[in-house]
Parts: C-alpha cells; structure tokens; sequence
C-alpha cells in the first residue's frame, strides 16, 4: 500500500495541490505539459493503424490467399519474409481482423490467431496457446468448446489431441500466424511445423490453415522439405521502405500524435532517411520520431527540431548496444571488462595482447576458464561488430601484425552495464582496481 502524505506532513518539499487537492509533486512538471505531444501511443509499437501506405499489393495478395476460407475452404498457408520493420506483422494482423470481420457478416466461421515465436517457442506452448486461444474468444467460450491444457506436464500427443479436439468443437477455418517462425525452428525444429501442416488430414469438422512470418530466410534450411513445401505454398516477400515512403508513413500519424506546429518542416524528412540508410526499417523510422519528440518535451521545449533527431539517433543506437552488453555470456563481460580497465587506466588504444594478458589475470582470480588467445580474438571481433569497440589491423615491422582497439562510444553507459554482474563488481573491489591494472602495463 503506498502511504499518503499531506503537505503538512512533507519533509519541507515543494508539494503542489492539484484542484482536487490532491499533491502532485515531483511529477507535477512532467504532467499537463502537453506542448509537444497529444497523443503519443500512436507512435508506440502496440499501436496497429487501419491504415498501412505502400503495402497494398501486399495486402491484397495475402487477403485473396485467405478469401476461400470465408466459403470454408482451406486456403494456401503461406510465408511472409522481409527485412525488419517492413510491416509483415501489421499486415498479416490487418488482413486477420479484417477477415474476421467479413466472417461475422456472412456468418460463417473464420477465426485467426496470433503468436509470437520468440515467446512460445516449443510444440508444447504453441499447441496449447493455440487451444487457449480459439477457447477464449468470448462468443465461443461454451463448455463444448473450453479446454484446460496445463502449460506444462501433459505428453505432447496429449496436447496435440485435445488441440484437435477444441478445433472439431468449435468447427470452421483457423487460421494461425506464426510470427518470428525463424525462432520456433531454431528452439525446437521442425516438428511443430509438421504437425501443424499436417493436422488437416485429422480434421473433419475445421480446417487450419499457416501463415509464417520471417525475417530470415535462413531457418528453411533446416526444414524438412515437405514441412518447407506445405508451409511455403505462397510466398511474399515484403520490401525495405525508401525515403519517400517513409515520410508518409510517419505522416499518417504525425497530426494524431504532435501538437499543430510544433514540429520542423525537417524532422520528419530526416527521420526518415536515417530510417532508410539502415534497411527501410519503419519501426526505426517510428522510434526515431517519438524519442526526437520525448527529448524535446523533457526539456520542456517548444518545438521539435532536427538536434533532437540526431539526439535520438543517438539514444537509440545507445540503450540497443546496452542491452546487446546486458546479454552477453560471461566470458565476452570478461573480455569487455578487462577493456574497460585499460581505457580507465587512461589507455584510450590497446592491443588484444595487452587485453588478453588483463584477462587472463582477471579469469585467474576469479577462478573461471581462460580461453585461448584465438577465442578471446573472436569474442573482440564479436564486440566490433556489435558497435561496442572499433578495431584496426596495425602492422607491428618484424613483431608482426597486432589489433588495436578503441571504444567507440562513451563508456560510462558500458561500464554501468557490465557493473551489474556481480562477480565482477567484487573482483573489482575486492582484487582489482584501475590502479593495479595500471601496474601491469607499467
Ligand atoms: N505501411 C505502414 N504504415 C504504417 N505503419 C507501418 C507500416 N509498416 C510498418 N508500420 C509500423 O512499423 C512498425 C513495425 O512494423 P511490423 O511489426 O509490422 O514490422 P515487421 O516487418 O513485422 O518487423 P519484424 O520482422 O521486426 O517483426 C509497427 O509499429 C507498424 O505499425
């Protein structure tokens, strides 16, 4: 319970009363301070609009795939690949609701489905989230049709059988999208797959029909290739955004989301071209236009302007790189770590000898597995690609060729990360610090 404080009772803080007399504040500044923003959840990745520019063929394709269910015929299953943020979700999920919709005038019974493989990632979840989900659409929530799989414990024959169950109850087309398929296959193979394409069969009273969603089109290779040849019946593939398309993607929702005016004729131009030099990315180009507006609200300005793009490019770039450290297995947090004790040692260029020889030292006392020069190479270029350090082959005359690293960003942010692991929070307290570290290169 969280205990209410009157004025009086405050410790001396500048508390302010609202017109119910209700205190306010620390967050009085940040409340109706409504300058920049009206409406800032539709710039949020939950946000589904009812309009998508420039995916209309799209669309189109996949709602002409799927038109023979509202006869009750099975329609193809398809596979929807693209890179990210090209729209794939927001269309499939589109296409469904409209679908369903136009099953609800003409009584028939389409149903469609949505889960996210990222999440539910092993036959078990998928089959039963799949039953749980038919089952909890309202209007079908009869006893004929209700089921109680546990979310663990039953065999998987037993899941798949009551799954098959609820499906004949409930009668009609389902159709299931599969999102971030790549990471169901990848988790658990293939097997899901080849139950799901293969359920028709079983079924009398229903019909189930697949739309996968990708954005690598790698995970096929590892499909057997009749699960491949059913799943991939029809395939679209989703095209990168430009520049141009962009903008009128963040347009459409500039006028909801932005008071009139406050917003630099440039701003939505720039984000959107920082969006299409990464890869037509639109939930980039989205990100960039909520945090440009977040920064400038914060600082209780007046109007967004092209700074605070770049300071957003800046953010995100940042807090993605932050949780790319955060997951990082120990051994990396090691050689990382070891990093940061060279540059805190005001070391701003180090070669992977000088880091491998702090590393070695640091595995030593913390009693961990020392890996070999080769490995520790890999884990540094590993760190390079992810934007964390910069790398540069240096020719060294008769000693032969060396890396020197540098950190790309500021590394307070990293440090802060890496601060997190406990086991070396204490190394660091208990072993080390940047003045031994200095010793060993002195
Ligand atoms: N044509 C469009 N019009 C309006 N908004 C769009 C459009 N395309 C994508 N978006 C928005 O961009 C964001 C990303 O889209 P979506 O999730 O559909 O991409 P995706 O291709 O499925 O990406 P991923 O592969 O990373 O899951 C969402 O917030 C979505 O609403």
């Amino acid at each position: 319970m969280i205990t209410h404080l009157t004025a009086g009772q405050s410790n001396g803080g500048d508390f302010t009363t609202d017109n119910d007399g209700h205190s306010l504040g620390l967050f009085k500044k940040y409340l109706g301070n409504n300058k920049i923003f009206k409406n800032r959840e539709v710039l949020r990745h939950s946000y589904r609009p009812s309009i998508l520019p420039h995916r209309r063929p799209q669309i189109d394709s996949i709602a002409a795939i799927l038109a023979p269910s509202l006869q009750n015929e099975t329609p193809s299953n398809i596979l929807i690949y693209g890179k990210t943020g090209t729209g794939k979700t927001a269309c499939a999920r589109y296409v469904g609701s409209e679908l369903e919709n136009a099953s609800g005038q003409m009584n028939t019974s389409c149903r469609v489905v949505h889960l996210n493989c990222e999440v539910i990632d092993t036959q078990y979840r998928v089959l039963a989230q799949i039953a749980k989900l038919i089952t909890d659409t309202e209007h079908l929530a009869s006893d004929r049709v209700k089921t109680h799989i546990p979310m663990t414990g039953w065999p998987t024959d037993q899941v798949y059988a009551e799954l098959k169950n609820v499906l004949e109850n409930t009668g009609g087309v389902l159709v299931i999208i599969l999102d971030e398929i790549d990471k169901l296959v990848k988790k658990s193979g293939d097997e899901t797959l080849y139950n799901l394409t293969r359920i028709n069969s079983d079924l009398e009273r229903s019909k189930v029909c697949i739309i996968g969603i990708s954005n690598d089109l790698r995970f096929t290779d590892f499909l057997d290739p009749r699960v491949l040849s059913s799943l991939s019946e029809e395939e679209i593939v989703f095209p990168p955004y430009n520049a141009p398309q962009l903008i009128d993607i963040l347009k459409q929702r500039s006028d909801v989301a932005f008071v009139e005016g406050v917003l630099d004729e440039s701003v939505i131009p720039l984000c959107a071209a920082l969006a299409a030099q990464e890869h037509g990315d639109a939930r980039r180009a989205l990100d960039l236009f909520r945090v440009s507006g977040e920064l400038a609200d914060r600082a209780s300005e007046d109007r967004v302007t092209d700074r605070h793009v770049r300071q957003a490019q800046d953010k995100i770039e940042t807090d993605s790189m932050v949780e790319c450290i955060s997951t990082l297995p120990t051994q990396s947090k090691v050689v990382l770590y070891a990093m940061l004790l060279l540059h805190r040692i005001n070391q701003k260029v180090f070669t992977s000898g000088e880091v491998m020889r702090l590393y070695r030292e640091i595995t030593r006392e913390l009693s961990l597995e020392t890996l070999t020069h080769r490995r520790v190479t890999d884990l540094i270029s590993e760190l390079n690609m992810l934007g964390v350090i910069s790398t540069r082959v240096v020719s060294k005359g008769r000693y032969g060729r060396t890396k020197e690293i540098t950190f790309d960003a500021a590394t307070d942010r990293i440090w802060d990360v890496i601060m997190n692991d406990q086991r070396l929070v204490e190394h660091r307290i208990s072993r080390y610090n940047e003045e031994q570290a200095g010793k060993l290169f002195r």
